[in-house]
């Protein structure tokens, strides 16, 4: 959210209009400024959909890691595991996988050693 620019003449116009949002009052919501949260919302509700752009990093920052001790599919599964993949193209990126995986998680390389290959990969 902290990335979200509002001009101070909108975030004003849209304070007196916020609508409460119930997803942002569950317990697992964690917000630094929750009012500049609502605002923020606020005026993405009101400038509308054409206007939004969404930017998605990927790194578990959005997805999530696991539920119920389960290990949840990353936004990568999802797609390599879909029926737009070839059979062939799943079967490259499963190998990938099995490559790249342990390198990320080796908790003996530095992230110097890490970046280039996760950038490769
Ligand atoms: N080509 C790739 C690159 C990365 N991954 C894994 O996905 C994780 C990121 O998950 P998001 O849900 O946040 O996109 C990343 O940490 C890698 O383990 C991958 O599977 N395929």
């Amino acid at each position: 959210m902290g990335s979200v620019s509002v001009s101070p003449r909108a975030a004003r116009a849209t304070a007196e209009r916020i609508q409460p949002v119930p997803e942002l009052e569950k317990a697992s919501v964690h917000m630094k400024d929750p009012e500049h949260v609502k605002r923020v919302i606020s005026a993405l509700r009101e400038a509308g959909a054409d206007k939004l752009q969404v930017i998605s990093d990927f790194d578990m920052t959005l997805s999530r890691f696991g539920f119920n001790g389960r290990r949840c599919p990353t936004s990568h599964n999802i797609l390599d595991n879909s029926r737009v993949i070839s059979e062939e193209g799943r079967k490259k990126l499963k190998d990938l996988l099995h490559y790249y995986y342990p390198i990320e998680i080796d908790p003996n390389r530095t992230m110097e050693e890490k970046c280039p290959l996760m950038v490769e990969w």
